[in-house]
C-alpha cells in the first residue's frame, strides 16, 4: 500500500498507531511523578483523570471528591493528589493550615484558579487577582464593607425582605409550594441589586425579572461550563488556548453595559448613592486624580473594565452564596423546631427591646449567630480553599518543600465534618458555637469564609443579610418541611457546580404567627 508516495506495510501502521498511543498514555502520566520526587505520599491516580476520574464524569460534587481524598490520608498531616493532570497537596492538619493561610501567608499569596482575565476580562477581579496586585485592589475596595457602610445599608436589606414577605404571602395564600431556594435566590439578587447598584432588581416582585434570569443561566451548568472542564482534561490552560471563554458575550456585555449605564447616569445628573458602585466611583476618581503611573506593576488603577469586573464579582459571590446558606438553614430550622422556637423567643425578646430589626438589634441576637455559625459549619458551601505556592515553602517537619505553582487545598468541609473537631458531625447542634466549646478547638478548624488576608471579603456583608432575613422570618412565620421534600430525604449535592446546592428542591411551608 502507499501513503504520501511512500510504501508502507501493516507493519508500519500498527507501528505508528503503537507509537501514537504510546505517547498519548505518557502525556496523560507525564505528571505523576510529582509527589514521589518530593517524597510526599500521595493518592495512586489514573492516567489522565488522576483522582477526579468521578468528577469528570460529572458523577460526584467536588465535595465530596475532597472528602474521600480526606479519608484517604486518614492520620496524615498531608498528602498528594491529582486533579486531572495536574498535583495538589491536600493540607489537613490545622496548624499546617494555620502556617499556609495565616502565617506563611508571603508564601501562598495566589488562589491559582486557571482563568485569562483578556479573554474574560469579567474574570479580572479580586477573585482572580495575583500578588501585588491583589493586594493593592484588596486594600481599595476593603473600606466598601466596613460596619459603617454596612449600617448605612440596613434599610435597603429591610426593603427586599420585605418584599420577600410579601412573595411568601402570596403564595401561601394561593396554596403554592414554596421553592425556597428559588425564593433566596430572589431576595439576594434584590439585595446585591440594591446595595452593589442601587438598582431594583425587582425578581421578587417580577417573575421574569432579567437579573434573575441572568443570575440563574450564570450560574448553571452551561454546555460551555462542560467543555471547559473536558478541555482542563488534557491541560489546564487548554480552554484559554483554544478560546474558550468562561462567560458567553451577551451576558459580559450586559454587565459591562449595566455598570457603565449606572456610572454614567450617575455623573451627568449628580446622583450620589450609598452602594458599591459609589464607592468603587470614588476610588476611581481618587486614582485618575492620583495619576498612578500605569507600568506600575504594584499598583492597580481602576477603569471602567476593573470597576465592571469588581462588581460582576460581588454580584456572582453575593447572591448564590447567601442564598443557598439561608436555604440550608431554613431546612435545619424546619427539621429542629425546639432550636427554631428558641430563636424566634430571642428575636422577639431583642426586637421588642429595640423595635425594629436592623444592625443594631441583630447585633445583640447571640443565639441566631450560632445557629448561622453552625448552619455554615454543616454546609460550608465553598467546600474548599485553594491557594497557590508563590515563593519556595518547606513542609514544617518534612524534607519535602514545594515549589512556586504549586497548589494547596484545603479542604473545609471534610474538617467540619471531622468527629474529632465536631462529634457527631451531622447533628445540627448551635451549642457548638458557645464561647466555652470554641475555645476547645484548634484554629483553622471553621474555615466557612476562608481565614488569613485572602479570606471573604464579604463575610461582614453576607452575615447581615442572613442575620436581617432569618430574624424577619421567624418573627413572621413557623417553618415546617413540605412533605414534598421529606420523601425526598437524604439532601444529595448537585454535581457539576462549584459551590455545594442541595440537588433536590427545598419546600417549605411558612405558616403565619
Ligand atoms: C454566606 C455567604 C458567603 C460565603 C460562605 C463565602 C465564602 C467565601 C470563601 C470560602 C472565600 C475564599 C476565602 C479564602 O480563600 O480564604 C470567599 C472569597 C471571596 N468572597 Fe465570599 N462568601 C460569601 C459571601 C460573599 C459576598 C456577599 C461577597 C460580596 C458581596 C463575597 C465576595 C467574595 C470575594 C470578592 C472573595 C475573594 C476575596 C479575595 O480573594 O481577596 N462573598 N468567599
Amino acid at each position: 500500500m502507499t501513503a504520501f508516495g511512500y510504501e508502507v506495510s501493516w507493519f508500519d501502521i500498527f507501528f505508528l498507531l503503537v507509537s501514537m498511543l504510546a505517547v498519548i498514555y505518557y502525556f496523560g502520566i507525564s505528571t505523576f511523578s510529582h509527589w514521589e520526587k518530593k517524597g510526599v505520599k500521595f493518592m495512586k491516580p489514573v492516567p489522565f483523570f488522576g483522582n477526579t476520574l468521578y468528577l469528570a464524569m460529572g458523577s460526584q460534587h467536588i465535595t465530596d471528591c475532597h472528602q474521600e481524598i480526606y479519608d484517604y490520608f486518614a492520620d496524615d498531616a498531608y498528602g498528594g493528589w491529582f486533579a486531572n493532570r495536574s498535583p495538589l497537596l491536600m493540607v489537613k492538619d490545622p496548624e499546617l493550615i494555620q502556617q499556609v493561610i495565616v502565617k506563611d501567608f508571603t508564601h501562598f499569596y495566589d488562589r491559582g484558579t486557571t482563568v485569562d482575565m483578556k479573554l474574560d476580562p469579567l474574570n479580572a477581579n479580586l477573585l482572580n487577582m495575583t500578588g501585588h496586585r491583589w493586594k493593592s485592589l484588596r486594600q481599595k475596595l476593603t473600606p466598601a464593607f466596613s460596619s459603617g457602610k454596612l449600617k448605612l445599608m440596613s434599610p435597603q436589606f429591610n426593603e427586599c425582605v420585605d418584599d420577600l414577605c410579601g412573595l411568601i404571602d402570596e403564595k401561601t395564600q394561593k396554596n403554592d409550594l414554596i421553592d425556597v431556594q428559588e425564593s433566596m435566590a430572589k431576595l439576594a439578587t434584590d439585595v446585591i441589586g440594591s446595595c452593589a447598584f442601587g438598582l431594583q432588581f425587582n425578581s421578587l416582585k417580577n417573575p421574569d425579572s432579567e437579573f434573575r434570569r441572568m443570575g440563574r443561566d450564570i450560574m448553571k451548568t452551561s454546555w460551555r461550563f462542560k467543555l471547559r472542564m473536558f478541555l482542563r482534561i488534557v491541560s489546564d490552560n487548554l480552554p484559554s488556548l483554544l478560546g474558550v471563554k468562561a462567560f458567553n458575550k451577551s451576558k459580559e456585555d450586559f454587565f459591562i453595559n449595566l455598570v457603565n449605564d449606572t456610572m454614567k447616569y450617575r455623573e451627568d445628573n449628580k446622583v450620589e448613592r450609598n452602594d458599591f458602585i459609589q464607592i468603587l466611583m470614588n476610588l476611581k476618581k481618587m486614582d485618575e486624580d492620583m495619576q498612578i503611573d500605569p507600568k506600575n506593576e504594584n499598583q492597580v488603577i481602576l477603569d471602567e473594565k476593573l470597576l465592571a469586573a469588581n462588581t460582576f464579582i460581588f454580584f456572582i459571590a453575593g447572591f448564590e452564596t447567601t442564598a443557598t446558606t439561608l436555604t440550608f438553614c431554613l431546612f435545619e430550622l424546619s427539621q429542629n423546631q425546639e432550636i427554631q422556637d428558641k430563636l424566634r423567643k430571642e428575636v422577639q425578646a431583642t426586637v421588642e427591646r429595640h423595635g425594629a430589626i436592623n444592625y443594631e438589634s441583630t447585633r445583640e441576637m447571640e443565639y441566631l449567630d450560632r445557629v448561622i455559625a453552625e448552619t455554615l459549619r454543616k454546609y460550608p458551601i465553598a467546600g474548599s480553599l485553594i491557594r497557590r505556592c508563590t515563593k519556595p515553602w518547606q513542609i514544617p517537619g518534612s524534607k519535602a518543600k514545594l515549589e512556586v505553582g504549586d497548589r494547596v487545598v484545603i479542604p473545609a468541609y471534610a474538617i467540619h465534618h471531622d468527629p474529632k473537631y465536631y462529634p457527631e458531625p451531622e447533628k445540627f447542634d448551635p451549642e457548638r458555637f458557645t464561647e466555652e466549646n470554641k475555645r476547645t478547638r484548634p484554629p483553622c478548624t471553621y474555615l466557612p469564609f476562608g481565614d488569613g488576608p485572602r479570606n471573604c471579603i464579604g463575610a461582614r456583608f453576607a452575615l447581615q443579610e442572613l442575620k436581617t432575613t432569618l430574624s424577619s422570618i421567624l418573627i413572621h412565620y413557623r417553618v415546617t418541611l413540605n412533605e414534598k421534600t421529606k420523601q425526598t430525604l437524604p439532601l444529595k449535592l448537585k454535581p457539576r457546580r462549584i459551590l455545594m446546592q442541595a440537588e433536590q428542591e427545598i419546600y417549605i411551608n411558612f405558616t403565619k404567627i
